[in-house]
């Protein structure tokens, strides 16, 4: 059993994960959540002194410069978040003796294999955003202290910018949309990452349970496009009559390049974790049922 008053910083607790972690973590101890205010990973001192003057037996990061096109824009702000304060963070849980728990992105991956990606396949990012993922992971792991890399993918919730608030959005003020179809991953919803983590952190609590130190995927099973998933929001949500335009990415700009397939494999974790193979559609269910609204565009961005 983990031991109930365990001290848990966990950053990014106003993101999609982080607020759904605020819960999942709860049985589990103490859970700190300072905010920006408090802890800004642009300012590496605070990101240091936070875990220095807690001293927490694990930390959870889920902050992050998120933002895929904004990241072309300001490179070097994405990698001081993204990268450089990922570092600090595991330097800072070393010194104390904590677990650091990352999240990391299936962006980390080109996307030219044809079969889902483990944990073996070596990152090759196409966009600033991967680029300052990929550097995050492997500053944690030249740290080498006791850490875990979960990397997900494709994540929506309730909050924030994500794919399905923004379709839900969309819908809402235009009779057809196009969605790319060319793109291929695994949906999560935030809530399932968040309690696949919080099974993850109570074995690294329960000392006789410790797992390996290492990069895990942590994503459903199954896999879609852009435009698959954007019809299955549609169908969830009752708004079968938008009209959903599949098309290939040369035909929809972005500034940032996507990868065209990042489907994670999450065998290990699920092996490692005790964790249940759960398919991305029963977490798209799951989330709808969540919201419990009608026609769903109160979920809509906005
Ligand atoms: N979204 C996705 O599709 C995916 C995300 N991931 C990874 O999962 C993790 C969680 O992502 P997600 O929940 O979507 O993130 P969100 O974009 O929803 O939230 C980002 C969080 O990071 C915080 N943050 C951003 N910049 C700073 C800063 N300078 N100082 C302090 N806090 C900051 C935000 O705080 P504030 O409220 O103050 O802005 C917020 O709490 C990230 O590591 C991400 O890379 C992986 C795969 C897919
Ligand atoms: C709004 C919109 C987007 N698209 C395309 C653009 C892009 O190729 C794809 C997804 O667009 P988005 O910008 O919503 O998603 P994107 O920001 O690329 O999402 C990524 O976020 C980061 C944080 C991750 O880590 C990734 O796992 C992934 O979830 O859909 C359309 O085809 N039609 C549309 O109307
Ligand atoms: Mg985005």
């Amino acid at each position: 059993m983990p031991d109930a008053t365990a001290s848990i910083l966990l950053l990014g607790a106003t993101g999609q994960v982080g607020h759904a972690l605020r819960r999942t973590l709860a049985p589990l101890g103490r859970v700190h959540t300072p905010g920006r205010a408090a802890v800004d990973l642009t300012d590496l001192t605070s990101v240091r002194a936070a875990v220095r003057e807690l001293g927490p037996d694990l930390v959870v990061n889920a902050a992050a410069y998120t933002d895929v096109d904004g990241a072309e824009e300001e490179p070097g702000r994405a990698a001081r978040i993204n990268a450089e304060a990922p570092r600090v963070l595991a330097e800072a849980a070393r010194a104390v003796g904590a677990w650091l728990v990352h999240y990391s992105t299936d962006y980390v991956f080109g996307g030219t294999k044809r079969a889902p990606y483990t944990e073996a396949d070596a990152p090759s990012p196409i966009s600033v955003y991967g680029r300052t993922k990929r550097d995050g992971e492997a500053a944690i792991q030249a740290v080498g202290g006791r850490h875990l890399i979960l990397r997900t993918s494709w994540v929506y919730s309730r909050r924030r910018s994500n794919f399905v608030r923004t379709m839900l959005g969309l819908a809402a003020e235009n009779d057809r949309l196009t969605v790319v179809d060319d793109q291929i991953g695994v949906p999560t919803w935030a809530g399932w990452c968040a309690e696949a983590t919080a099974s993850v952190c109570e074995r690294l609590l329960a000392d006789d349970a410790a797992p390996e130190a290492g990069c895990y995927h942590l994503a459903g099973t199954g896999q879609t496009s852009w435009y698959g998933l954007a019809r299955a929001v549609f169908a969830q949500f009752g708004r079968t009559d938008v009209a959903a335009q599949p098309v290939s990415s040369d035909e929809y700009e972005t500034a940032a390049p996507r990868p065209a397939y990042t489907v994670l494999d999450s065998s290990r974790a699920r092996a490692a974790f005790d964790l249940p193979a759960t398919t991305w559609t029963a977490q798209l269910d799951r989330f709808r049922k969540r919201v419990r609204t009608a026609g769903g565009e109160r979920l809509a961005r906005g």
